[in-house]
């Protein structure tokens, strides 16, 4: 395949090919410790005091490898972008694109301007390409909103504002949120970047502060979870039937399950697709682990004796739903932990606590699917599901969310850097959810032993400190290596 499709008149489907050969390696050696410290800290951080200081995946070999999402033959120069934005992402620390970041934006730059909808793991730097497409369209000398992203929820809109501050510090282009609580209702809205979550998008539009005439660019992130759930899918509809024709729509997630594809293909009609394999899903350095609890109860019991022991950077507790009682329960058992869900009423209460969690304030925070997606906080070194997301099917079933346990684990082993997921399963049915997991995304979970903490901790440090096992390498099975969890010893 011809990787400069510049220029593109007719929408092409690409299938993300992670078995290239094409080696283009110029030795580029790339280190993050030279951007934004707050945001890209040193690669070795996930340990805390003990003393690791190899850095295991350099970014600049991940670059170079044909099999990793984060490789790229291309240079940022050679996307075109333009000095002012080069300088941004110059003073982010980037030094290449990632592959989604090579394959989309020679697609989106093209002109015509065609649709997209793009498909890339976590954490490999999708926010990035969009933005980068929105920087180089805005007209900087018209004072108007030319370009709309939608966001699940407000953490990631606050993100993704701050992504467009640093990425665009020299253009002048100017953002504003449309987020409940940020938003002046006595005026209009003028910046050239809008970005907002959808119910608050609709009333900005109904009350006349924004206007939508001069978008050009449409983006929805989380385009699947977007699109899926019934509230935000019909504000999403309501939201595009006000944009002008012409739009360039651009649909991203890392995620696309079958169910939605064709709902997002007449969304953004006649779209160049980047798509993946479910096996390719899963990025490497995110080390899948799962304990087997006596039943319920137990399972806070495993959590404080895992906190108790484990010295790890930052971390994340998600639970489906009561996420203040595993709160509660923790607090009172003398563990320093932040808590935040949908529930939360205050919106400056769940400014603060993210804010507390990106800054390393609060380094363990529980949660509920409200942060599965998105956010990104590098110093998380590992995830903890205590219990697995489900989904109910049309037909009253339940069963488990694949795509929301891939989003959990992906909070960790951002752009190239380590992480463990662990997830608890206590009885039968837990058990079944976790091997649909590990079926679905052809992944190995290693058991960790759920009565030995110490162990846990050697295990989840060995691989915090090593990394997956490269081309090559003797891989040393512990007594606990199990490839798939497909047989249950016990009987529960
Ligand atoms: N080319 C690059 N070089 C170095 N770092 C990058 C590059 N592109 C993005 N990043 C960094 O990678 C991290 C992950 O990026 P981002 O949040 O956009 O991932 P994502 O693909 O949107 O993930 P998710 O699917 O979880 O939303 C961010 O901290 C970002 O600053």
């Amino acid at each position: 395949m011809s990787r400069d499709i510049r220029g593109a008149s007719r929408p092409q489907d690409i299938e993300l090919n992670y078995d290239d050969d094409d080696d283009d390696d110029e030795g580029l050696v790339f280190s993050l410790n030279d951007g934004d410290a707050a945001n890209n800290p040193p690669r070795n951080s996930s340990l805390e005091d003990d003393g690791a200081q190899d850095v295991v995946l350099k970014l600049s070999d991940l670059q170079g490898d044909p099999s990793s999402p984060l490789y790229s033959v291309k240079t940022f120069e050679q996307l075109g972008l333009s000095d002012e934005i080069m300088r941004g992402i110059h003073d982010m620390g980037f030094r290449r694109p990632s592959k989604i970041q090579e394959m989309a934006l020679p697609l989106l730059l093209a002109n015509p301007p065609h649709n997209m909808i793009a498909q890339s793991q976590s954490g490999t730097g999708k926010t990035a390409a969009f933005m980068l497409n929105i920087l180089s369209r805005v007209n900087v000398g018209l004072q108007k909103p030319q370009a709309l992203v939608l966001e699940p929820t407000r953490e990631l809109a606050r993100q993704v504002g701050d992504v467009l501050k640093k990425m665009g510090r020299y253009t002048n282009v100017k953002g504003q949120f449309a987020i409940p609580n940020m938003v002046d209702r006595s005026q209009m809205m003028n910046a050239h970047v809008i970005i907002g979550t959808p119910g608050t998008v609709i009333e900005c539009i109904r009350r006349r502060i924004l206007s939508v005439q001069d978008i050009k660019i449409f983006v929805v992130d989380e385009a699947d979870n977007m699109l899926d759930q019934q509230n935000m899918a019909d504000q999403c509809i309501r939201v595009k039937m006000t944009m002008p024709a012409g739009v360039q729509i651009a649909l991203w997630s890392a995620t696309f399950p079958t169910s939605v594809v064709s709902y997002a293909e007449r969304f953004a009609p006649n779209a160049n697709t980047l798509s993946l394999k479910h096996a390719e899903l899963t990025v490497a350095g995110i080390k899948q682990m799962y304990m087997d609890c006596a039943n319920e109860a137990d399972k806070f019991r495993v959590l404080t004796d895992l906190y108790k022991v484990l010295t790890i950077g930052s971390s994340v507790i998600f639970r489906r739903v009561d996420a203040d009682k595993i709160y509660e329960r923790m607090t009172r058992a003398g563990h320093k932990v932040a808590v935040l869900h949908s529930q939360l009423e205050n919106s400056s209460c769940r400014d603060n606590v993210i804010d507390d969690f990106r800054s390393g304030k609060a380094k363990v925070l529980i949660t509920t699917n409200v942060l599965a997606r998105g956010i990104d906080v590098a110093t998380v070194s590992m995830v903890v599901n205590y219990d697995l997301p489900t989904m109910v099917t049309n037909s009253g079933m339940v069963i488990v969310d694949t795509p929301t346990y891939l989003h959990r684990i992906g909070r960790t082993g951002r752009f190239g850097r380590v992480g463990v997921s662990i997830s608890f399963v206590h009885n039968q049915s837990t058990w079944k959810e976790l091997c649909e997991v590990a079926d679905y995304f052809n992944v190995p979970m290693q058991k960790v032993p759920a009565d030995d903490i110490d162990e846990v901790e050697r295990i989840v440090h060995r691989f915090l400190k090593s990394g997956p096992p490269k081309k090559g390498d003797v891989m040393e099975l512990s007594r606990h290596e199990v490839s798939r969890p497909h047989q249950r010893p016990q009987g529960r």
